[in-house]
């Protein structure tokens, strides 16, 4: 986490931009005679150059790029380059997980590979199926680790999450708690992902990871807010990194106006209100 925290200090930032670029919502003069993944390189590259004053890190989230096929692919491998070269960590939202074996190959393809800092992985295949994830972000020594989902800000999660006796919330806790390790800087390297709109589970959470970093979505387009983010702050030092994808992205289709300016605007007006929180890393 180390390359997290240290660039969420140096900006006194705890946001973190999402890239969630959905083709037919570009501006119109971006979308006009180019192909999709071109429009979506260009959308990407111009509002990472406008938020990066304001961003601790970037979240890009694969699917977006993987449904644009192999120029989609070589796109957010030039973003993530590019984003590093801004120093902005990139945390590649791929919520991957499946046996050791394979959850290895993950692990090379977007930790070493693309060069991703920090990749979001999904706990449901046990232990095992995020070990291999840490271990490569270890080997590598870049200050990165993992994200694993664990109290998710989607409308049903709490149904699925919180249903059993433990709930799947806390057993994916307490594996964060066991995997992760410090290095290189007071966090583990092993955070959590909980949802802004979840306060009562991110409680909960909290309460089981009092020191861990939380990747913290829903904030905007999803209906979160700052009472949202303070249930996840705790009292002994936890730190949260709030995610927003859509709310900059998209803020020039309410504002109007030119699509960078209206993104700097929003991710700078979220900046401050969580600064004025006492959000931090
Ligand atoms: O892992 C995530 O980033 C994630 C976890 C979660 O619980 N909820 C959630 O919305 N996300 C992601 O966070 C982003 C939310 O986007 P906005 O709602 O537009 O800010 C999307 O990329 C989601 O895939």
């Amino acid at each position: 986490m180390r390359a997290l925290v240290e660039a969420a200090r140096r900006k006194g930032s705890a946001l973190v931009v999402g890239l969630d670029p959905v083709p037919d919502r570009l501006p119109p003069g971006l979308r006009a005679e180019r192909e999709k993944h071109e429009a979506v390189r260009e959308f990407c590259r111009s509002v990472l150059e406008a938020v990066v004053p304001y961003a601790a890190a970037v979240k890009i989230q694969l699917a977006h790029f993987e449904r644009l096929g192999p120029e989609g692919m070589r796109a957010y491998g030039e973003l993530v380059r590019e984003a590093a070269d801004m120093g902005l960590p990139v945390i590649a939202d791929a919520k991957r997980g499946d046996i050791a074996e394979t959850a290895a190959a993950y692990a090379e393809a977007h930790l070493r590979l693309y060069g991703a800092h920090c990749v979001t992985v999904n706990p449901y295949m046990g232990a095992d199926a995020v070990l291999p994830f840490l271990e490569e972000a270890r080997r590598l020594g870049r200050g990165g680790g993992v994200f694993v989902l664990v109290a998710t800000s989607n409308p049903s999660a709490g149904a699925f999450q919180e249903a059993s006796e433990p709930p799947a919330s806390e057993l994916a806790a307490r594996l964060v708690a066991d995997l992760g390790e410090v290095r290189g800087c007071d966090y583990p390297d092993a955070g959590a992902v909980v949802g802004v709109t979840r306060p009562e589970a991110g409680r909960r959470v909290r309460e089981l990871l009092p020191r861990a970093l939380f990747l913290a979505p829903g904030f905007g387009a999803q209906g979160g807010g700052i009472s949202g983010v303070r249930a996840l702050l705790g009292g002994s030092g936890g730190g949260v990194l709030i995610a927003s994808s859509r709310a900059i992205l998209y803020a020039f289709e309410e504002r109007g106006g030119d699509y960078r300016e209206a993104a700097a605007e929003a991710a700078r007006g979220m900046r401050d209100r969580l600064r004025t929180a006492g959000v931090k890393v």
